[in-house]
């Protein structure tokens, strides 16, 4: 079993991640982190803030020269900004001179008019500030940075020990849809990252580019949909037998967990949900070996997206994760100003007007996370090639639970 967790605010010095119940033996390194935390920075329709702050990788724990050493394996996300943050963001109480200063700062003025459809309001009722400042603090998607960094090792061991890739495409922003005719593999990652709007079909591109420049030239944000597929997993992650256990739930809560994720989507998922049963289900196929006999199974489509019984079926993992537009519209919209209880334009300083190609870096970090926990808990084994050798052992059993010879 995998468990982690993330700490850090927006604005503070550094988030940081730990991941537990890793092998020991994946190779990771920062630089390889760093690259992941780049393409997460990306994306036309990102505002100001991805320009000029940058992300410094610390690996503080569980890794030596090169690879993972079997014990929690901690990650910090420094981040450049914080010069600017130190007073405000302090995490220790300010002498009275740094409190005036802080108090006199524009930089700290209360933040009384909450954003609709943001953390603000809400987060202010629950934990009782009157100021938006500490919840957007940790609910803005910075610290998907962290997560982005956790999943980059996620990668790295499902590359390890079963051989898997992820790959992730943004399918439309607002009500721009990309070209959709063949799915993306993983040889495509560069490509795809070429492309300012994150599309795999090379015709989308300037139409997604221009549906993000209409919006922002109407003072206004969007959303859209992002893809994430896995290619080489083994049949039988995650199990029927309960719940909690499946993966398409695990998968599901993982995206939602996504700031701004509104939908989750399995393989074809509301498609399916309008076809009859001869068109929605996957026809499974007798794979012939040279000579003659049983060799595997094949399927004629995929529209579960490779998971049936909430078990990977050995086809393509296809997951669909559905953003809501961002919350700080330059239009700003209408709410309260919580210190004087009057009407009021919600709050605006900046914001991004898309985020779609980057919450599709994160999504992919999510479902790595997602499916490594489901590797882990099948295979087990303290080093990669335990694992490894333990995955080739249940493969084995696998074609020996098929029938037996047909030729
Ligand atoms: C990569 C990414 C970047 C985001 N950038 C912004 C942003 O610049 N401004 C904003 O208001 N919301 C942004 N969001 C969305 C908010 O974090 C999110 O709407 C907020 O935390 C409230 O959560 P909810 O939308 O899930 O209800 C971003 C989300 C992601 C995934
Ligand atoms: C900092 C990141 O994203 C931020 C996520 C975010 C939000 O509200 O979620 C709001 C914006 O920050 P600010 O309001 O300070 O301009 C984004 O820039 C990041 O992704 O690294």
């Amino acid at each position: 079993m995998l468990r982690w967790i993330t700490a850090g605010e927006s604005h503070g010095p550094a988030l940081v991640a730990v991941i537990e119940g890793l092998p020991a033996g994946i190779p990771v390194s920062s630089a390889d982190i760093a690259v992941e935390l780049g393409r997460r920075r990306l994306g036309y329709g990102r505002g100001a803030r991805m320009k000029f702050e940058q992300d410094q990788v610390t690996l503080i724990g569980g890794v030596r020269h090169g690879l993972t050493q079997g014990g929690p394996v901690a990650v910090q996300v420094g981040n450049t900004e914080w010069p600017k943050w130190e007073k405000i963001m302090a995490p220790d109480p300010l002498s009275d001179e740094d409190a005036a200063a802080v108090l006199a700062s524009a930089r700290n003025a209360p933040l009384t008019r909450p954003r609709p459809g943001h953390a603000d309001l809400a987060g202010m009722q629950k934990y009782g500030f009157d100021d938006a400042r500490p919840v957007l603090e940790r609910a803005s998607a910075r610290e998907t940075a962290a997560r982005v960094a956790l999943g980059t090792i996620a990668q790295h061991y499902l590359r390890a020990t079963v051989g898997a890739e992820v790959v992730s495409h943004v399918v439309s922003i607002g009500a721009a849809e990309a070209v959709a005719d063949v799915l993306p593999t993983p040889a495509d990652r560069a490509a795809i990252d070429e492309s300012p709007v994150r599309a795999f079909h090379p015709d989308s591109t300037a139409t997604l580019v221009a549906e993000v420049d209409a919006a922002k030239a109407d003072g206004d944000t969007l959303g859209g949909v992002v893809e994430v597929l896995v290619y080489g997993l083994p049949p039988g992650l995650g199990s029927y037998v309960h719940w909690d256990r499946r993966l398409d739930a695990r998968l599901a809560g993982a995206l939602m967990g996504i700031q701004a994720m509104k939908g989750v989507e399995v393989g074809d998922g509301f498609t399916t949900a309008h076809r009859r049963g001869s068109q929605a289900h996957d026809e499974i196929v007798p794979v012939a070996g040279t000579d003659g006999s049983l060799d595997g199974v094949s399927r004629r489509s995929n529209r579960a997206g490779g998971i049936e019984g909430g078990m990977t079926n050995g086809e393509v993992l296809r997951v669909r994760a559905a953003m809501k537009p961002i919350s700080t519209v330059p239009r700003a919209l209408s709410t309260l100003d919580v210190a004087t209880g009057e009407q009021a334009q919600a709050i605006h300083q900046r914001s991004d007007v898309c985020a779609v190609p980057a919450a599709g870096v994160v999504a992919e970090a999510m479902v790595a996370l997602v499916v490594a926990d489901a590797v882990a808990e099948k295979f087990g084994g303290d080093s990669v090639a335990e694992v490894a050798r333990n995955v080739r052992a249940y493969l084995d059993t696998v074609s020996q639970t098929l029938p037996v010879a047909t030729g």
